[in-house]
């Protein structure tokens, strides 16, 4: 991050009340954001929520209905070309050309971005050997595993060395391994200085973000670092075992001090109220006595959290 005096810190990017409304439709209500410079950060939300519209306002691809958005300390209304350049963003899909090589691909991107001659060659050498895609330099963009269209993807939105990376659920077509690979490489991005803005529905991904906001239905219902959404979350955990979970987990829910419970293997995961003074006892004589016990939060316990948070007093 650029500075620990909260005074001086520099946001890569800012918005206040952004909102897309697609006819009847509110896609991205009133969405205030303010993401330091070199830090990586989350949009975690399900299918619909809006992160995509909320990637595409913040990249000036999509016209916002109403709110202001600073991109890398400029209005972005009026210097969305100017900006083009210092921004990187990989889409959902890839936005790869099936039927160009690996190089050509490389090529054609970098000739976007007015690279030629020596300095283009040498960009994309360098880029072959750090994506790990030396031996496919010829293999056809369609033809590749989607690990290596996932490289390859991210060689392209990185090429003119953007100070800003958008990426749009950008590990939901690989596997946990080059998961990890990815997110390593994301960190060597963020080191070197590079703002990332990533979404995602997966809860682990998103606890490796520096800070996060959490999704729904077009609205932020929380956001901070992982760390401090699980100390500040409205409900404690927990857990139950014993037999007959099913039926436990009906009378468990029906409750209205509590959230929610979730069977993981052989013990329900509950989240009770904070209002509830002794939890323990609490879910002891609604359960007969069965044993349980105090569980540290997970991000999962915070998105059920927040995003039921109608149902809190
Ligand atoms: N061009 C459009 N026209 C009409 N509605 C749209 C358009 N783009 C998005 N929407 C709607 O806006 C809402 C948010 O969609 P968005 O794609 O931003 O969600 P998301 O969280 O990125 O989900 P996904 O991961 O499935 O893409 C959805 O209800 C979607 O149908």
């Amino acid at each position: 991050m650029t500075s620990n005096n909260s005074e001086q810190i520099e946001y890569a990017i800012e918005a206040k009340g952004l909102s897309k409304r697609f006819g009847e439709n509110i896609a991205v209500n009133k969405l205030d954001l303010k993401i330091p410079k070199g830090s990586i950060y989350g949009f975690l939300g399900p299918n619909g929520c809006g992160k995509s519209t909320s990637i595409r306002l913040l990249t000036g691809l999509l016209e916002a209905s109403e709110g202001d958005v600073t991109i890398l300390g400029k209005p972005l209304q009026g210097h969305e070309e100017s900006l083009k350049t210092r921004i990187g963003y990989m889409t959902q899909k890839f936005s790869l050309y099936d039927n160009l090589t690996v190089r050509e691909n490389l090529d054609f991107v970098g000739a976007i971005y007015g690279f030629a001659g020596k300095r283009k060659k040498a960009r994309i050498e360098e880029l072959l050997a750090l994506y790990d895609l030396e031996k496919q330099t010829k293999q056809f963009a369609g033809s590749m595993s989607g690990g290596q269209k996932q490289r390859l993807a991210l060689a392209c939105a990185t090429l003119h060395s953007p100070e800003l990376l958008f990426l749009d659920e950008p590990t939901s077509a690989v596997d946990p391994e080059n998961r990890r690979e990815f997110w390593e490489r994301l960190f060597d991005l963020c080191a070197a200085g590079t703002t990332i803005l990533v979404s995602t529905h997966y809860m682990d991904e998103a606890e490796r973000c520096h800070a996060l906001a959490i999704m729904e239905e077009g609205n932020k219902r929380a956001d901070g670092s992982p760390q401090a959404l699980m100390e500040s979350m409205s409900a404690t955990v927990v857990e139950v075992s014993g037999n007959k979970l099913r039926q436990l987990k009906q009378t468990l829910t029906d409750h209205p001090d509590i959230l929610s419970a979730a069977q993981i293997g052989a013990h329900l995961r509950v989240l009770v109220k904070k209002k509830v003074h002794d939890p323990l006892l609490f879910i002891s004589e609604l359960s007969n006595g069965r044993e349980s016990i105090l569980a540290r939060p997970s991000l999962e316990d915070v998105f059920v959290t927040c995003t039921g948070e109608r149902y809190v007093d």
